[in-house]
């Protein structure tokens, strides 16, 4: 079958450190793919490298019709810019432009990268602000919204570019505990059509449980495991994976506020 993501022997290095080994995905259209696993297994640099932010060392990355090939070499930025068109990414830390409104940020790509004029991109985005339920804040500056809204603007702004995969790397790790569950009802709305192919780095496991088609456990730069979120959650089968999942639980029983 034809999958709309296909990643095939993926590797990336920093200097000597490997990072990402062989990693070998497929991902359907409209597939919710929810990513966990320790801190430093190379999560976000996996989501870095579909979309063109880190270049991987070898391997290659299929999403639609474009196929990048990587060979050690830097990719012609034509090449780079075909696989930023198809996908957006929201950061743990927001990163909207400080000295933009809520709207001016949701419009910013519409207008800079595909041309369109101010008048048209605010009409295209206007429902956007109101599917994350921030039309009565479009004309605020960053500054005067709290984290969960610089977040929902942010995810706003992502949608706004129509990408074939929406991307977000630990979405909610940088709020405040109130505000993380109004980002989080956001994102599971937005997977209730089923359209919208998503890949999610998350901590928060209830989450992933809830909203996953299917669940990735990455440990050491490698997929260890991958299943539904039944599968993974409830009969994991690599040894890994349950050892992971039993050092969640213990943190649970000891209060340490694991998300799930
Ligand atoms: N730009 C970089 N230069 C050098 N090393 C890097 C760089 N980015 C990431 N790394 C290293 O790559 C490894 C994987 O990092 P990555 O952020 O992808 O892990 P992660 O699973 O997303 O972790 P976390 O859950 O803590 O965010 C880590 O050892 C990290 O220090």
């Amino acid at each position: 079958m034809n999958s709309l993501i296909e990643v095939k022997k993926l590797r990336k290095s920093f200097g000597k450190l490997d990072v990402l080994h062989e990693i070998d995905l497929a991902v359907e259209k409209g597939e919710v793919i929810a990513i966990i696993g320790p801190s430093g297994s190379g999560k976000s640099t996996f989501l870095r490298c579909l979309n063109g932010l880190e270049t991987p060392t070898a391997g290659s990355i299929k999403i639609g019709t474009h196929t990048l090939k990587f060979n050690g070499k830097k990719p012609k930025d034509k090449e780079i810019r075909s696989l930023r068109s198809q996908t957006s990414m929201v950061f743990q830390s927001f990163n909207l432009f400080p000295h933009l409104t809520a709207l001016q940020n949701v419009m910013e790509g519409l207008v800079t990268v595909q041309g369109m004029s101010k008048e048209a991109a605010s009409i295209q985005v206007k429902g956007l602000l109101e599917k994350v339920g921030l039309s009565q804040k479009k004309d605020a500056f960053p500054i005067q919204l709290s984290g969960g809204q610089q977040q929902r603007v942010a995810i706003a702004r992502a949608l706004a570019m129509n990408p074939s995969v929406l991307l977000l790397d630990e979405p909610t790790s940088a709020l405040d505990p109130e505000l993380v569950g109004g980002v989080l009802a956001i994102i599971r709305e937005l997977t209730k059509d089923k359209t919208q192919t998503m890949m999610i780095v998350t901590h928060e496991m209830n989450f992933a449980r809830d909203v996953a088609d299917r669940v990735i456990f990455m440990d050491d730069g490698k997929i260890i495991e991958t299943g539904t979120p039944d599968e993974v959650f409830g009969h994991p089968t690599h040894a890994r994976t349950k050892q992971f999942l039993d050092q969640l639980y213990v943190g649970i029983e000891k209060n340490l506020g694991w998300g799930l």
